[in-house]
C-alpha cells in the first residue's frame, strides 16, 4: 500500500488579471522533508505559499494535503488542518510581549489561557527566545522577530510549516543556527518549505530544492544536482 504525501499540489495556475504568476505547477512534500523553494525575484515563490496557506484561491489546480482537497481554504482552515507560516515582512503584534504573540498561535488549538502560555513557553524555549519572553515584540531585533513568527506558527502544532525567507539579512553564524533549527523542527516531524535566496542556509538540509523562474518550475531535484543544472544557474544561481 502506497501513503498519499503529505502535500500533493497538481498543475496549480494562479493569475492577476493577464499575469500568471504560477503557471502549472506540480510537486509533492512527504512527512518529514525539507524543501527548498528558490528562483529570481518574482519568480512566484511567495504567491505558492499565498496558494497553500489560503491567503489566494488559485485559479486552476489541485492542493491535496493529507489527501483532502484544499485549493480555496482560508488561512485560518489552513493553519487548522496543520499548514503554518512565515511572511517575508514580518507581521507581528509589536504593542504585544513575545509570549502575547506566540500565545495567539497556540489559541488556534485551545481556548484555555493557561494552556496557551505553557504551549507558547515552550515554543519560545525551542526557538531560543525564552529570555525576551516579556518585552514588546517590538523591541526585538530583526532575526529575532522572524525566529519569534516561526515560533508563533509551531505553537499552532503544524504538519507543514512554510518559512519565508528567515534567513535573510542574518550573519553567517545566525544562517548555520537557522538551518539547525530547521532540521530541529524536522526532527520534530514537522515538513518544511522554504523560500530562499540564502543557498547556504539551504543547500546543505533541504531534501529537494524546487526552481521557480518566471511562473514555471524549472527544476525538481536532490540540491547537488540543481547546483550544477545549466537552466538553473542560467535563471538564477549565474546571477
Ligand atoms: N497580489 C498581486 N497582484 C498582482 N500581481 C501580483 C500579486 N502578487 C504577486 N504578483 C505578481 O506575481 C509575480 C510573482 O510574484 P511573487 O511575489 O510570488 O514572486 P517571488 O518569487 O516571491 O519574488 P521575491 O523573491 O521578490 O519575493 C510578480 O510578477 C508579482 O508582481
Amino acid at each position: 500500500m502506497t501513503h498519499a504525501p503529505l502535500l500533493a499540489v497538481e498543475g496549480l495556475h494562479m493569475m492577476f488579471g493577464g499575469l500568471v504568476a504560477n503557471r502549472d505547477i506540480s510537486f509533492s512534500v512527504g512527512e518529514g522533508q525539507i524543501i527548498g523553494l528558490i528562483g529570481p525575484n518574482g519568480a512566484g515563490k511567495t504567491t505558492l505559499f499565498n496558494c497553500l496557506a489560503g491567503y489566494y484561491r488559485p485559479s486552476a489546480g489541485t492542493i491535496r494535503f493529507n489527501g483532502v482537497a484544499v485549493g480555496g481554504q482560508t488561512p485560518e482552515e489552513a493553519a487548522r488542518r496543520g499548514i503554518a507560516r512565515t511572511f517575508q515582512i514580518v507581521r507581528i503584534f509589536p504593542e504585544m510581549t513575545v509570549l502575547e504573540n506566540v500565545m495567539v498561535g497556540a489559541m488556534l488549538r485551545t481556548k484555555k489561557v493557561a494552556a496557551a502560555r505553557a504551549a507558547a513557553e515552550n515554543e519560545l524555549v525551542f526557538i531560543g527566545l525564552d529570555h525576551r519572553s516579556d518585552v514588546k515584540a517590538a523591541q526585538l531585533t530583526v532575526s529575532e522577530q522572524k525566529r519569534l513568527e516561526v515560533a508563533r506558527a509551531l505553537a499552532t502544532h503544524p504538519r507543514l510549516i512554510l518559512l519565508d525567507e528567515v534567513m535573510a539579512g542574518l550573519t553567517p553564524t545566525e544562517v548555520r543556527e537557522a538551518s539547525q533549527m530547521v532540521v530541529r523542527i524536522r526532527d520534530r516531524g514537522i515538513s518544511s518549505i522554504i523560500v530562499e535566496h540564502v543557498m547556504e542556509g539551504i543547500m546543505p538540509i533541504s531534501n529537494r530544492i524546487i526552481v521557480l523562474d518566471a511562473g514555471v518550475k524549472i527544476a525538481e531535484d536532490a540540491p547537488a544536482a540543481i547546483a550544477r543544472n545549466p537552466a538553473v544557474i542560467a535563471a538564477y544561481l549565474g546571477e
